[in-house]
Formats: structure tokens, C-alpha cells, sequence
């Protein structure tokens, strides 16, 4: 599939990136130029996550019809139970420090399956919660990763993969779901990635990248005594495939390809004839297809400029299901039905509204929304709506990007600005709720989240605009972007910062540091300052990935030297703008070192330099209390040194 390396750092984890130092404002405290009211960090991440079990599991309690959802709502994830007729909720963990998430209900019981690491490092262990509420680990182990991939259709098994034979490789494990006993099913010998099981049990699909261009689909037949994965998609020149589900009679692969043009397209691929057909063709990529239970309902997504456009098709009828007019504007996600498929659960959400769940009776047309989350202390009138908005970059190329312009920003009135850099690299910023962007945007500050070329979502022949030259017209583009919202008569022009998390926060970095005077502020969210270091350690678990991350990015054994040249830590001397980082200390894929040594660096140049490190948070910043504490800290931070409210301050 044409994503590079699973995209993770849309929006929504961007959303989790915070850090912080100090007291921001209070309510009615500081100034706002126009809308009704300037909020503190508290009132925007008062509002509550909330997310539907159930991708390749269940939503719906086989005997109580009950929800499987996780939702933040203490402060930390946890697991809850959701009652489709009350709305009323109740915790089915009590986690204060590790998150918690929901995966699945058992089918015929109310036991539920969860997920949760230690401190954001990523070894994510299985735990059945029991009965009594007991949580039993299914992956005990120092360094296990697991993650769960599927029930049999006869809901008496399911399957985990784990990496405790080799930290390199996921083997598939079957378990009972009576008593846990468990058996190895398919010894992953030559570390690809597991991307699905057949209903039936029958078949496994692994993926193969061997660069972000060019990918295979291997399948494994679990029946038989051979279980050597027997490639699929054989091909010359770059193709990237990917997997996204098999049908639910286990006839068929529903594949992504991008053979056939720009985007990536839906085929079906029947595993008797190893027919091919296409499925799903649209100008834009195919996010996902999925199934209701019985295969009467197909689900699948377009990534529409940076929206995500679900169409729901039942086979049945030939037409598309059509949703109660009640159920409000925005995206919807997560669609899970009922075993009976009489009932379906989904998330609606939009840039100005955090997801909330709904419920619909698809006999009666009865619809209900089950939670409310956002803050009632909040006015959706406070917030601001994404626009997609376009720029030519300094060599003529488009540049897509979503942008969040404050209520009452004018050319009587500008504001600062910020120009928002995604992770990746070919990440995308897209177009959803973000209690931290929206409380930038409350604070008076407009955020422009930049797609610069090498994003995903907009072809693949843009996709690859980066590869290899990370660091240059990647990082010309956050900067044509700074140029272009100082060209706004409504922004300050002595007033653009860069912020980034990731390989955003690289980004961030290296703008600092290669185009000195293009920004006036920098917040470099836990992101690579060191491409020589990071890439030589990145995680064992990344095995399947290792190959085309190198022959994306230079392998580290031999190209070194480009390596250095692009690293920001290697040209710290040439940082001589206010600079906040920000780092979670368990995190895997950027260690702290890397925001260690840059803040080191940079301090002696005699600039002012932030520095926030949680000691109980990794890539990415999930409890509620360290969200707030970094929302507070960008915003203190630009308030000093961007929008220049304590110049004296600046000048320490
Ligand atoms: C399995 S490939 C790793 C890249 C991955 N991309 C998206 O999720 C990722 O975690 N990227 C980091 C930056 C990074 C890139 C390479 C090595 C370490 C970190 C990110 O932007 O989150």
C-alpha cells in the first residue's frame, strides 16, 4: 500500500503531542481578539476521547448488546461498557497511570479483551478482563509486543501475534477462548508484517515492503502442513500493495494497489483462481474497506483532501445505507454492527467536534448520540473550522494544507502564526478535532497545517517527491509555507513559528537550524535532531519495515554522511531562535537523547531554550494531565517569545 511506514501522525496524534512548563492564562484572563471567550489548556482537554472497539473484533456484546468502548474521561484510557438504550457507561478497567484500550468484546460472553503498554514504549501486551474483573495477561514478557488479529468465525478461538520467540518477528499464536490455551500457528521466519486472517482461519496475509514504493502481499495456508507464504502480487517495477481484509466468506483479499495510477485503488483477489478484480477506484486513496459479519455491508473510506469520506454499501440492495438525517454533520468512523446486523455503532467527528459515539436501529431508523465529548464549559462557537488551503511552494509546485484562521484575525487585527509540520515522513495533516490546535487558535495564534510534498494522501507521484531528500525540498516547503502566511494581510510578519512532532519536529529543527531566518520561534515536539543515531536504533519490532525505511531515509551503515549533513543536532550552532522541545522519556522510536542533546547544543548559543520531558509518556502524549501541562507550555512559550507579550522575558 502506498503509505510510508503505516502513517500515524495525521491530526489525531498530533492531538496528543503536549508539553509544558509553566501557568498559562486562566479564563477571561489575557486577550482575545474576536470570538466569545479565550480558554485555558483545562476547558479544551476537558473534552473526553472516545474510540469504538472492535476492528477485527466485536462492539456489540453478544448478549447485551452493550458497546466496547475506550474514552479518557478520568484522565487516563480505560475500557468502558456503553448501554445503546441509557447511554450510560460504566468502567470495565481503572487504570490511574498505563492506558487502556478497548479490542474487542469475547462473542458469547461479557468478557472483554483490552491492550495497554508501559509508559508509552509500545510493548503493547493482550489482557483478557474477566468476569470479575481481573485483568489475565495472554503475552507475559519483559520485552513483549503483542496485538490481536482476529476471532474464528465460530467464536470458540482467536488469534494474537507476538514478538517473544525473536523482538524481530510477529509470530501468529492461536488461543482458546476457554481456557487460554494456546498454540503456534505460523512461525514468522522471515519477519513480514502479519496484516490479516481469513475468518475461516485458513488464511494469513502478510505484507513485505521493500521500499515505500514497492511492496508484496505474501499468503500463508494455515490448513495446510507447508506454511510457506507464497507471494500473490508478483510484479516488475514498483507497485506498492497492501492488505486491507479478507471477505467475510474467506473467498477473496481485498487488497490496495497503486499499479493502476495515482491513488491507491480496492481489487479483490480470489484465493481459489487468483483472479483479480478492481473494487474500489476514486481520484482519491482507498482508506479502508471492511465487512459487517455477514458480508451484507460493505464499508469503506476515501481520503478526500484530507477528510475522510465513508460510504457504506449494502450488497443486499446494490445502494448505499442511508443514515438517519439526525445524525449530525462530519466524518464518521469506526462503523461496527451488531452480530445480527440490526443495529450500527460509528464516530462522528469534525474539526470542530470531538468524536462521539452514535447508535442507529436499522429496522426502526431510531437514532441516538451516546456520549457528549466535548467540555460543556466549551462553546462551539469558540472554535474555529479546518479550511483546506493551497500555496505555491518556492519552485511553483501546489502545497495542500489545512488551515485554522482565529476568530476576528484581520488586516486591522493580525495575529501570529504557525506553521504545522506532520510525522512520517509521509504522514499528513488532516482535517479533524485537535484540542491543541484549537487552543492555539483560541489563544490568538493561527495554525497552518502544511502538507508539504512527500505527504501521504494526494498521489503517489507527491508521495514520493521526498524520498531521499529529506531535509531539502521537504523542509523548503514547511518554509515557503511560513512565506506564505506572512503574505496574508490578516498575519503578523514578524510573527511566523514552526511546531512539529516527529519527524515534524525534525522538521521544526532543521527550519531552525538550515533557514535561520525563516521562523522566529521553533517547538520541536519529540522529534529526530540525529538521523545517524535514530536509524541505527530503531526498534527491533520495525524488522518487517527496516528496509524501506532505509531505502527511504539512507541506510545508516552507508550513509552517513548525508546523515549528518541533515541533522539538525550536527548544526545547532546555527539555532538562534527561541526554541521549546518537548520529549516523552519512554518514547522508542526518537529517545530522549536525541532532545537531550539538542537543547544541550542550542542553550549554548545563548538562546532561549525550553525543555519538557515526561518521564511517564513515549511518542505521543496520552494522559490528560501531561496534555494540558504541554498545551500550557506552547502557549506560554509562543506568548513570551512569538507574540512578544513579556519582552523582557525574551530578552534573559
Ligand atoms: C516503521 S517505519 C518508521 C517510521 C514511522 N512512520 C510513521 O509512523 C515513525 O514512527 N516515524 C516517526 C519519525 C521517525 C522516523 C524514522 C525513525 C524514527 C522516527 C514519526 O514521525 O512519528
Amino acid at each position: 500500500m502506498a503509505r510510508k511506514f503505516a502513517s500515524v501522525l495525521g491530526l489525531g496524534l498530533v492531538t496528543a503531542w503536549l508539553v509544558g512548563c509553566e501557568a498559562p492564562p486562566q479564563d477571561g484572563a489575557g486577550t482575545q481578539d474576536a470570538g466569545s471567550g479565550r480558554h485555558s489548556a483545562e476547558v479544551f482537554f476537558n473534552t473526553t476521547s472516545f474510540s469504538l472497539a472492535g476492528a477485527g473484533g466485536h462492539a456489540f456484546s453478544a448478549d447485551t448488546g452493550q458497546l466496547l468502548i475506550s474514552s479518557d474521561e478520568t484522565g487516563v484510557f480505560n475500557a468502558y461498557r456503553l448501554d445503546p438504550e441509557t447511554g450510560t457507561r460504566e468502567a470495565l478497567t481503572q487504570s490511574t497511570d498505563n492506558a487502556v484500550f478497548a479490542v474487542s468484546w469475547f462473542p458469547a460472553d461479557g468478557r472483554a479483551l483490552v491492550t495497554m503498554d508501559e509508559g508509552g514504549n509500545e510493548l503493547n501486551h493482550v489482557y483478557v478482563r474477566e468476569l470479575d474483573g481481573t485483568l489475565t495477561d495472554l503475552t507475559p514478557g519483559e520485552n513483549v509486543k503483542a496485538s490481536f488479529s482476529g476471532w474464528s468465525a465460530d467464536g470458540a478461538q482467536f488469534w494474537i501475534t507476538t514478538n517473544e520467540r525473536d523482538p524481530a518477528a510477529f509470530d501468529l499464536y492461536v488461543y482458546d477462548a476457554d481456557d487460554y490455551e494456546r498454540a503456534l500457528v505460523f512461525e514468522n521466519a522471515d519477519a513480514l508484517a502479519p496484516a490479516a486472517i481469513s475468518p475461516d482461519g485458513r488464511w494469513l496475509a502478510l505484507e513485505r515492503p521493500r521500499t515505500s514504493a514497492d511492496s508484496d502481499i505474501l499468503l500463508v495456508d494455515l490448513s495446510s502442513e507447508d506454511r510457506t507464504p507464497r507471494l500473490i502480487t508478483a510484479h516488475e517495477g514498483n507497485i506498492a500493495y497492501g492488505v486491507y481484509t479478507f471477505t467475510p466468506d474467506s473467498e477473496a483479499l481485498v487488497y490496495a494497489t497503486d499499479e493502476h495510477g495515482e491513488w491507491n485503488q480496492a481489487w479483490r483477489y480470489d484465493i481459489e483462481t487468483g483472479e483479480q478484480a478492481p473494487l474500489i477506484e476514486a481520484e482519491w486513496d482507498v482508506m479502508y474497506v471492511a465487512y459487517s459479519p455477514s458480508g451484507r455491508y460493505r464499508v469503506s473510506a476515501l481520503n478526500a483532501d484530507g477528510f475522510t469520506d465513508v460510504s457504506i454499501l449494502d450488497e443486499e440492495t446494490g445502494g448505499e445505507l442511508l443514515l438517519p438525517a439526525s445524525v449530525p454533520a462530519g466524518d464518521l468512523a469506526s462503523v461496527r454492527f451488531n452480530p445480527a446486523e440490526t443495529q450500527v455503532a460509528f464516530l462522528v467527528t469534525s474539526s470542530t467536534a470531538p468524536a462521539n459515539v452514535h447508535w442507529v436501529d436499522l429496522r426502526s431508523g431510531e437514532h441516538r448520540q451516546l456520549t457528549e465529548a466535548l467540555n460543556p464549559a466549551l462553546d462551539p462557537e469558540d472554535l474555529v473550522e479546518a479550511q483546506v488551503v493551497r500555496f505555491e511552494s518556492f519552485d511553483g509546485l501546489e502545497i495542500p494544507g489545512i488551515l485554522y484562521r482565529p476568530h476576528g484575525a484581520s488586516a486591522d487585527n493580525p495575529v501570529p502564526a504557525l506553521v504545522l509540520v506532520h510525522g512520517g515522513p509521509g504522514g499528513q495533516s488532516r482535517a479533524g478535532y485537535s484540542a491543541m490546535i484549537q487552543h492555539l487558535v483560541n489563544n490568538g495564534y493561527a495554525v497552518y497545517a502544511a502538507n508539504n510534498r512527500g505527504s501521504s494522501g494526494y498521489g503517489k507521484t507527491f508521495f514520493h517527491m521526498d524520498d531521499r531528500r529529506h531535509g531539502e525540498e521537504d523542509l523548503r516547503d514547511i518554509v515557503a509555507a511560513g512565506d506564505y502566511l506572512r503574505a496574508q494581510d490578516w498575519v503578523r510578519d514578524d510573527a511566523v513559528g514552526v511546531i512539529g512532532g516527529s519527524y515534524g519536529g525534525y522538521i521544526t529543527a532543521a527550519a531552525l537550524a538550515f533557514h535561520p531566518e525563516a521562523f522566529d520561534v521553533g517547538i520541536n515536539i519529540f522529534g529526530v535532531t540525529n538521523w545517524v543515531r535514530t536509524l541505527q536504533s530503531i526498534p527491533p519490532w520495525w524488522e518487517a519495515f527496516r528496509e524501506a525505511l532505509y531505502d527511504e531515509m539512507g541506510d545508516p551503515a552507508t550513509d552517513e554522511e548525508r546523515h549528518r549533513a541533515i541533522s539538525p543536532l550536527f548544526h545547532a550552532q546555527n539555532i538562534v531562535k527561541p526554541l521549546l522541545v518537548v520529549q516523552g522519556a519512554n518514547d522508542p522510536r526518537v529517545l530522549q537523547v536525541e532532545s537531550d542533546e539538542l537543547v544541550e547544543a542550542v542553550r549554548a548559543n545563548g538562546v532561549p531554550v525550553e525543555y519538557v520531558i515526561f518521564p511517564d509518556e513515549g511518542h505521543g502524549f496520552l494522559r490528560r494531565e501531561n496534555r494540558i501541562t504541554a498545551s500550557n507550555a506552547y502557549v506560554a512559550f509562543l506568548d513570551r517569545y512569538l507574540r512578544g507579550d513579556a519582552p523582557e522575558a525574551a530578552a534573559e
